[in-house]
């Protein structure tokens, strides 16, 4: 099967700055793909290159069969976009909203009635299609928005931050509509958050710094590569804690963060009886875990997400 987005040698050179340098990945058809990395890092640079809005200092990229540089008409008709910013009109109802999108991407005048239908029954907003925007939630005007990225088919939509600014449980609302979409109508999915346990949701994830791919593989994968158990611990004095650990204890990788010591081990079962014995300084706090995105990213790239990458 074709990938339905295929990025190769994918450059862009600001005045001074290589913001993305040299990048290859692909999409497989209906995946959620996970697009994360500090801030700066270049996604948002990558993203405007494949939704057309930028054009590329070098390289290639084809969405749906369609060159980005030559058919950018054919690329735009094959995508949604939802952008943070909301871009609807209050004023407006939701119908005439969506309608004003049909229009603009022509959806054939017959079919428009039916398809507002279908997308507002996606989105659970049926009940609100005379609505005036304005009146709105938060939560609702993103899903009204998802509605309108997928009034036109497109095969693939491009959701930057669609959680931001929502509280928890909308947010989980919204996910569910998300994979309902998935499983629906197999839309291909390609995600930008901060957020790293709903990042967990994508099939494959992608982290980009200072403008590389530098990890690309499912989830679960990227967490086995860390491999073993995570172990945090504060104590009555960290630094010093942190002397003993590197001077007496074998098989851990040590690093402090925010008044928390971390030691990744193979094998917490293992290690923990002997190092609590070992250790000489009162622990205060004491948690063991899997790893989770957030360590694979802190893993790849050094920072927690939301950490500048400013040059
Ligand atoms: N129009 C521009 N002119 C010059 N430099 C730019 C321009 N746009 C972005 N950059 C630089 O390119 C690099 C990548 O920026 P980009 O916005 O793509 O990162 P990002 O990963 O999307 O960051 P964020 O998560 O903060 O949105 C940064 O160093 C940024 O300062």
């Amino acid at each position: 099967m074709e990938p339905v987005i295929s990025v190769s040698d994918l450059r862009k050179t600001y005045k001074k700055v290589d913001a993305v340098k040299g990048i290859n990945f692909e999409v497989d058809e209906g995946e959620i793909f996970g697009f994360l990395g500090p801030n700066g890092a270049g996604k948002s640079t990558t993203i405007n290159m494949i939704c057309t809005m930028l054009a590329p200092s070098k390289g290639s990229i084809i969405i749906n069969g369609f060159d980005v540089k030559r058919q950018k008409n054919r690329v735009r008709e094959s995508i949604g976009i939802i952008f943070q910013e909301n871009t609807l009109d209050g004023k407006l109802t939701a119908n005439e909203n969506l309608m004003l999108h049909c229009r603009f991407y022509q959806v054939p005048k017959a079919k428009r009635q039916q398809r507002i239908q279908e997308v507002l029954e996606i989105v659970d907003l049926v009940d609100k299609r005379k609505k005036r925007v304005e009146t709105f939630s938060g939560g609702m005007k993103r899903r009204l928005e998802i509605a309108r990225g997928l009034l036109h088919y497109p095969k693939v939509l491009f959701l930057d931050e669609p959680t931001v600014g929502l509280d928890p449980q909308t947010r989980a609302h919204l996910w569910e509509y998300i994979l309902k979409l998935k499983e629906k109508e197999g839309i291909t999915m390609f995600l930008t958050t901060h957020y790293l346990d709903e990042a967990e949701i994508s099939d494959r994830v992608a982290i980009m710094d200072q403008g590389e791919i530098i990890a690309i593989d499912t989830p679960a994968a990227l967490k086995d590569q860390l491999g073993g158990d995570i172990i945090e611990l504060s104590t009555e004095d960290n630094q010093k804690a942190l002397e003993e650990i590197h001077d007496k204890i074998d098989g851990a990788e040590v690093s402090l963060k925010d008044d928390t010591i971390h030691l990744k081990v193979s094998s917490s079962d293992a290690f923990i009886s002997s190092f609590i014995k070992t250790l000489n300084i009162p622990i205060t706090k004491l948690n063991i875990r899997k790893p989770t995105l957030n360590d694979v990213f802190l893993a790849f790239t050094g920072r927690k997400i939301g950490e500048s990458n400013e040059r």
